[in-house]
């Protein structure tokens, strides 16, 4: 399409080669004319996935989720001048490198659309296909008699993505979000609003309003694991719209892992289980690291990896923990002293807190 990145704004020769090619005849536009055009000004552009960001920003102005959901009639009709100029302020945002998902302000994760804004963290596919799935089996297999009403935490819990969808699956489970990041507590409080508006939320800022939710059934994270000279290595899209924070987990990886391993000690049930997803290298490490710190009462218990080739690590509690000293407390809660926590249900009066 003969637009170069070299020539100065990447949004100008855009501008120019939509009055060119259609500004004379915009009532004849198609969907389908109008998704090669985008895909080819994002080719020439350098931006990744140009096909599927063309796809799924004119689908999305069109009212539907993907292109291949489009009605087929829709795919010649001619666009209206309004969607077109929407999709042309849609697609100068993706030109800008800015993710899919924050240019459509929502995604879809398992059975749920979420809102999506920047800089909270985009649940990726890993969480959505390799961390919940496991989850939810190893629950059916550990908790059906254990216990009927498990109560989950999830430690960084973004967009709300796993904690909601795990609402979703299990109904009786209580389940605690928290984020250290306001506004990860505000999106995943808004999703909640809008995709289980029968729940009793509460909301709060101290890690004290976890203690009367007494012990776990699961702690589940997807927590900041990028090793941090990885750091600069990250696309474009992640560098300029996410939360950092979301991503770094310090010279090793481990900052907040260790964090959770930690805070696991104290809440979980003896039966309890920590699931979390992490890096290849982790897997190794983290088993170093409990058997470094029997204290911790956490034994290894199995990895997981996708076709990425990514790691899940599923230490699982052996044991009660030592009682908590006075001054041990707070410490426990590493993940935070000003961690915002939101929780989705009413702790309920069942017989395992009563
Ligand atoms: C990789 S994101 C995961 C978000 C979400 N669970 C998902 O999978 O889409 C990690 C999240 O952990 C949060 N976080 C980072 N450090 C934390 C800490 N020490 N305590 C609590 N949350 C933390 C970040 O703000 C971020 O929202």
């Amino acid at each position: 399409v003969g637009v170069s990145p070299a020539k100065g704004s990447i949004l100008k020769p855009c501008k120019q080669m939509l009055r060119q090619n259609f500004s004379d005849k915009a009532e004849q536009v198609t969907t389908t004319e109008l998704v090669s055009y985008w895909r080819d000004v994002f080719e020439a552009n350098g931006i990744p996935e140009a096909q599927e960001s063309s796809e799924y920003i004119v689908s999305h102005v069109l009212g539907a989720k993907t292109f291949q959901t489009l009605k087929p009639s829709s795919l010649f009709t001619p666009l209206t001048k309004e969607q077109q100029q929407q999709i042309q302020q849609l697609c100068a945002k993706r030109l800008q490198r800015m993710p899919v998902q924050y240019v459509l302000g929502e995604w879809d994760f398992q059975d749920l659309t979420l809102k999506m804004k920047p800089p909270v963290f985009i649940p990726r596919p890993e969480t959505e296909f390799l961390l919940l799935p496991w989850v939810s089996e190893q629950r059916d297999q550990r908790l059906r008699d254990a216990s009927l009403y498990p109560v989950i935490l999830e430690v960084g819990c973004g967009s709300g993505a796993v904690a909601l969808s795990l609402l979703s699956k299990l109904p009786h489970s209580q389940v605690i979000a928290l984020d250290k990041a306001e506004a990860a507590v505000n999106l995943t409080r808004e999703n909640a609003e809008s995709v289980h508006p029968e729940m009793n939320q509460e909301f709060g800022g101290s890690w004290e309003q976890l203690v009367p939710w007494g012990p776990v059934d699961i702690i589940i994270s997807n927590p900041p694991y990028v090793f941090h000279e990885d750091m600069t290595h990250l696309e474009a899209e992640i560098l300029r719209y996410e939360d950092l924070d979301a991503l770094d987990g310090g010279d090793d990886g481990m900052r907040v892992i260790k964090e959770i391993l930690m805070l696991a000690s104290y809440l979980l049930k003896d039966e309890g289980s920590v699931f979390l997803e992490v890096d290849p290298r982790h897997p190794e490490m983290v088993k170093n690291w409990l058997q470094s710190h029997p204290d911790l009462l956490l034994s290894f218990s199995a990895t997981h990896k996708d076709f990425c080739a990514w790691g899940a690590v599923y230490p699982h509690h052996t044991g009660p923990p030592d009682p908590p000293s006075a001054s041990g407390v707070p410490d426990v809660f590493l993940i935070d002293s000003a961690a915002y926590v939101v929780s989705l249900t009413e702790p309920p009066a069942h017989p395992a807190r009563a």
